[in-house]
């Protein structure tokens, strides 16, 4: 027997490590569907002086994404965290050099999430997670949120909202990652997987 399982990118930018945290608990709800294995890739920093470039492998963390990944992958998980209530920079850049998938489709039609953490409770998830779905419209997907069957998101004090997930780092970016915030992240990524593998079979 053929045991084949379909990947499902979990795409982050994370300069301080709280996204990537939530990167891993998206990715540990995607591998806990039977079928479904999480593909954890991130993006380069971009910087100012147009000189500098990022060598090709990062120092810690997960591989840079690769236009390929865009094609293998049945569904994507899209993370970063917020700068004055919009996504990082890096992110950005990186969508904007996606026009040749954007052409194809290679995206279109397959689901998709969003995440990100905030320093401050109200200083732009929610917003964040909005700025985010703008590329993944514009390539054709077919954005995830969170439900209210999921008591957490009515009760939570931290991060966690219909329009993703969300940690709140605190000021020194520090703040661990709550109990409530973690099931909404591992639910995201369930989800999401649970969705991926629903599409598989139309
Ligand atoms: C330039 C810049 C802008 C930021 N803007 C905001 C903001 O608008 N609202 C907020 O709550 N936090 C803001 N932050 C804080 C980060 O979003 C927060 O520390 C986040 O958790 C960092 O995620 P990371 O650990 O994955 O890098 C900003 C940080 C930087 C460096």
């Amino acid at each position: 027997m053929i045991n084949t399982t379909i990947p499902i990118l979990v795409l982050y930018y994370s300069r301080h490590g709280s996204t990537r945290q939530l990167a891993q608990l998206i990715a540990q709800g995607i591998d806990s569907v039977i079928g479904c294995e999480a593909r954890v890739r991130t993006v380069p920093a971009v910087s100012t002086v147009i000189e500098a470039t990022e060598s090709p492998i990062p120092a810690d963390g997960a591989p840079y994404v690769e236009l390929s990944d865009f094609k293998e992958c049945a569904g994507l998980a899209l993370g970063s965290p917020t700068r004055f209530g919009n996504m990082a920079s890096a992110m950005k850049y990186f969508w904007d050099g996606t026009a040749a998938d954007w052409v194809s489709g290679t995206l279109c039609g397959k689901p998709a999430c969003v995440f990100t953490s905030t320093g401050s409770l109200h200083g732009g998830q929610e917003s964040t997670l909005l700025s985010m779905m703008l590329p993944l419209m514009h390539h054709g997907m077919l954005i995830l949120g969170l439900p209210y069957t999921l008591p957490e998101l009515m009760t939570t004090k931290s991060g966690g909202s219909p329009y993703g997930a969300s940690h709140w780092s605190g000021l020194d970016g520090k703040l661990p990652i709550t109990e409530d915030t973690r099931t909404l992240a591992i639910a995201l990524g369930k989800r999401l997987a649970e969705t991926a593998l629903q599409l598989q079979k139309i």
